[in-house]
């Protein structure tokens, strides 16, 4: 499928439920994509699995792939790195549409350091106080951290409201789950009018 060509980012800040989103699109059309693995030093939550929800590595290897330039982006965001390894974005690409769950600095370098034409989306949610819900709700972080999220969110929000360079393809507000399914999917075959959906 010549549309595996062009990767699909999704951006938005924490809490606003890019993994929700990209988890209902992959479980819904499962031939369609792949989800690439991220490396990251952040400690594996309850349940996540090595190699499948993240490869975990320590800080010294993470630098290490960095030094060797084995990263298509990479981030430091909240004391922890987050890198998406080139290798792991061709893996998907090879047979399927790649999705990339990350956050704007790194959107920012496949967009205009690479070759990969991503086609870049961002999520909001409805607005600051839904996020805090949601953030409290999913109960994966202490208060300090909601905190932080919190702030980085009106800063990311700014971001792409201002659009520069236009960076964003499209910026969409995740208030119905199924709703906002369907306008990702609509941009994608906007993008991508290859793509047959099953
Ligand atoms: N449309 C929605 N309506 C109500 N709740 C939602 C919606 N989308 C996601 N959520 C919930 O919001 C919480 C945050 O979602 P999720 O973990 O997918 O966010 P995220 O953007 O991937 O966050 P992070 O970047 O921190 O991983 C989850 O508990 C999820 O179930």
């Amino acid at each position: 499928m010549s549309a595996s060509l062009r990767p699909i980012i999704i951006c938005g800040a924490s809490g606003v439920g890019k993994g929700t989103l990209i988890s209902k699109l992959m479980e819904n059309h499962r031939s369609k994509f792949g989800f690439s693995v991220s490396h990251t030093t952040r400690l594996p939550r309850l349940g996540e699995v090595d190699g499948v929800d993240y490869h975990f590595v320590t800080n010294e290897v993470f630098t290490n792939l960095i030094e060797k330039k084995a990263f298509v982006e990479y981030a430091h965001v909240h004391t922890k790195y987050y890198g998406t390894s080139i290798e792991a974005v061709k893996n998907v690409l090879a047979s399927k549409c790649c999705i990339l769950d990350i956050d704007y600095q790194g959107a920012t370098q496949v967009k205009f350091s690479s070759d990969l034409n991503p086609v870049v989306i961002f999520v909001k949610a409805p607005n600051f106080e839904v996020l805090e819900q949601r953030l409290r709700k999913r109960g994966t972080e202490t208060e300090d951290v909601i905190q932080v999220r919190l702030k980085n969110a009106i800063k990311e929000v700014e971001i792409a409201d201002k659009n520069e360079n236009n960076l964003f393809d499209v910026v969409l507000v995740n208030d119905n789950l199924e709703r906002c399914l369907q306008e990702i999917k609509d941009v994608i075959t906007k993008h991508i009018p290859t793509i047959k959906w099953d």
